[in-house]
C-alpha cells in the first residue's frame, strides 16, 4: 500500500527553483532516506510533505486523501529536527506531553502514552528533568519520543542525528530503525550521509539540484547508480564496461567520458549485435546545430513525441544517435549537428531484438 504520494511537486522560492517537479510514492511502513548534497533541496521536500510549505506546484496524498491543503497540524505527521527545538522551560514530561495536550488528550492517557513511548526510548528516568539538564543523546531521544507519542501516520526526520558523537549516533540510528519497524511507522529521513542511508533505509531517493535523480533499495543505488553523479556519491565501485556487460546483461560505463563511435562498434561487436541504434533519454543529452564538442553528425530523420521530437543523427555510415530534440528546435534533413551528452543514461537499441540496453556515461 502506498503511504505518500507527491506527484509534480515543485516548490520556488521566488525565482529559485528549489523542487523541480518530484514524483516519488512511499510504501506504508517503509524507511525512505532522502540522500542528497547541502542545498539539493532535502530539507524543502520534507517541509513540503510534512505541510510547513506549500508546494507552489503539484498535490501531495497520504493514503489516498489529497492532503496539499491541509495544515500540518491536521496532517498527523511526527518531526524530528536536527536542533531537536525541545521547550527549555519545560520538563521532560511536559515536553512529550505536548503534542497530546494540544489535541486535548484526557489527562489518564497523556501519562499512559508519555510512559510508554519513554520506555521504549529508555528515558523513563529522565522525565522529571529539564532538557538542559540532559545529554545531545538524551535531547535526541525525547525528541523522537515527543514525534512519536501522537502515533503519526508517518515520521519526517531532519538530518537527526548530525549533532550526535559517532558512537552515539550509532546507537540511536539502531534504536530508531528499531522502533520504526516495531511501530510499523512509515518514515522519511532526511540525510547527506551516504553511510547512514545505505545502513537505515528500505529505500534511498537521490537529490541534487530540485530533482531525484534515482530511487531504488540501497544495493540498487549503490551497485547499478544511473549515474555518474550517483556513482560518485555514494562511492561505487568502479566496473570495466564490457566484463560488467557480459556477466550481468548490463551495460555499466564510469570511465567514458564522451562516447565515440568506435567505443559504439566495440560494443556492438562484442554484444553480437549487427544493426544498433543509440539513444539519450530527454535531458540526458543536447543537440545543438553546427559542429563542436561532442559527437558530430548530421540529421538523417525525425519522430514527434508529444510536444518533443526525436531526431536521429547519422555519425558515420553506420552508427545512429537517437536523441530528443528540445521543444521548438528546428532542425533540417542533412543539417550538421552536434550531440552534447549530459551527465545520465545512454540507450542502446539492437535494431534486430529490438532490445534496450541501457549503461551510463
Ligand atoms: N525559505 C527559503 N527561501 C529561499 N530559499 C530557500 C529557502 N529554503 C531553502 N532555500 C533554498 O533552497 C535550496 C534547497 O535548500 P534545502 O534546505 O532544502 O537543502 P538541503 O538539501 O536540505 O540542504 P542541507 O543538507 O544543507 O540542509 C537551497 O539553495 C536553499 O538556499
Amino acid at each position: 500500500m502506498v503511504m505518500i504520494t507527491l506527484e509534480g511537486i515543485t516548490k520556488k522560492f521566488g525565482d529559485f527553483t528549489a523542487l523541480d517537479r518530484i514524483n516519488l510514492k512511499i510504501e506504508d511502513k517503509e524507511f525512505m532516506a532522502l540522500l542528497g548534497p547541502s542545498g539539493s533541496g532535502k530539507s524543502t521536500l520534507l517541509y513540503t510533505i510534512a505541510g510547513i510549505y506549500r508546494p507552489t506546484a503539484g498535490r501531495i496524498y497520504f493514503d489516498d486523501r489529497d492532503v496539499t491543503e491541509i495544515p500540518p497540524k491536521d496532517r498527523n505527521v511526527g518531526l524530528v529536527f536536527q536542533n531537536w527545538a525541545l521547550y527549555p522551560h519545560m520538563k521532560v514530561f511536559k515536553n512529550i506531553a505536548f503534542p497530546l495536550e494540544l489535541k486535548k488528550a484526557p489527562k489518564g492517557e497523556i501519562e499512559k502514552k508519555v510512559r510508554e513511548v519513554s520506555k521504549m526510548l529508555h528515558i523513563e528516568r529522565l522525565l522529571d528533568r529539564y532538557p538542559w539538564q540532559l545529554s545531545g543523546g538524551q535531547q535526541q531521544r525525547v525528541a523522537i519520543a515527543r514525534a512519536l507519542v501522537k502515533e503519526p501516520d508517518v515520521l519526517l526526520l531532519d538530518e537527526p542525528l548530525s549533532n550526535l558523537d559517532a558512537l552515539l549516533r550509532l546507537e540511536v540510528r539502531a534504536e530508531l530503525k528499531r522502533l520504526q519497524k516495531e511501530l510499523g511507522i512509515t518514515a522519511v529521513y532526511v540525510t547527506h550521509d551516504q553511510a547512514e542511508a545505505l545502513a537505515m533505509a528500505d529505500r534511498i531517493a537521490i537529490i541534487k539540484e530540485g530533482k531525484i535523480l534515482q530511487v531504488g533499495d540501497p544495493d540498487e543505488v549503490y551497485y547499478k547508480p544511473a549515474y555518474k553523479f550517483v556513482a560518485g556519491f555514494l562511492g561505487s565501485p568502479p566496473m570495466n564496461f564490457v566484463e560488467a556487460e557480459i556477466k550481468e546483461g548490463n551495460l555499466y560505463i564510469y570511465q567514458s567520458i564522451i562516447p565515440v563511435p568506435q567505443q559504439y562498434r566495440e560494443i556492438v561487436k562484442k554484444l553480437n549485435i549487427s544493426e544498433a541504434l543509440f539513444g539519450f533519454r530527454p535531458h540526458d543529452a543536447e543537440i545543438v546545430k553546427g559542429e563542436g564538442k561532442g559527437i558530430k553528425g548530421e540529421v538523417y530523420s525525425f519522430e514527434p513525441l508529444g510536444r518533443e521530437q526525436i531526431v536521429t543523427v547519422a555519425v558515420d555510415g553506420e552508427v545512429f544517435v537517437k536523441v530528443f530534440a528540445p521543444e521548438g528546435e528546428h532542425f533540417k534533413f542533412g543539417e550538421k549537428v552536434t550531440i552534447i551528452p549530459n551527465e545520465g543514461r545512454v540507450i542502446l537499441f539492437d535494431k534486430k531484438t529490438e532490445k534496450a540496453l541501457e549503461f551510463l556515461l
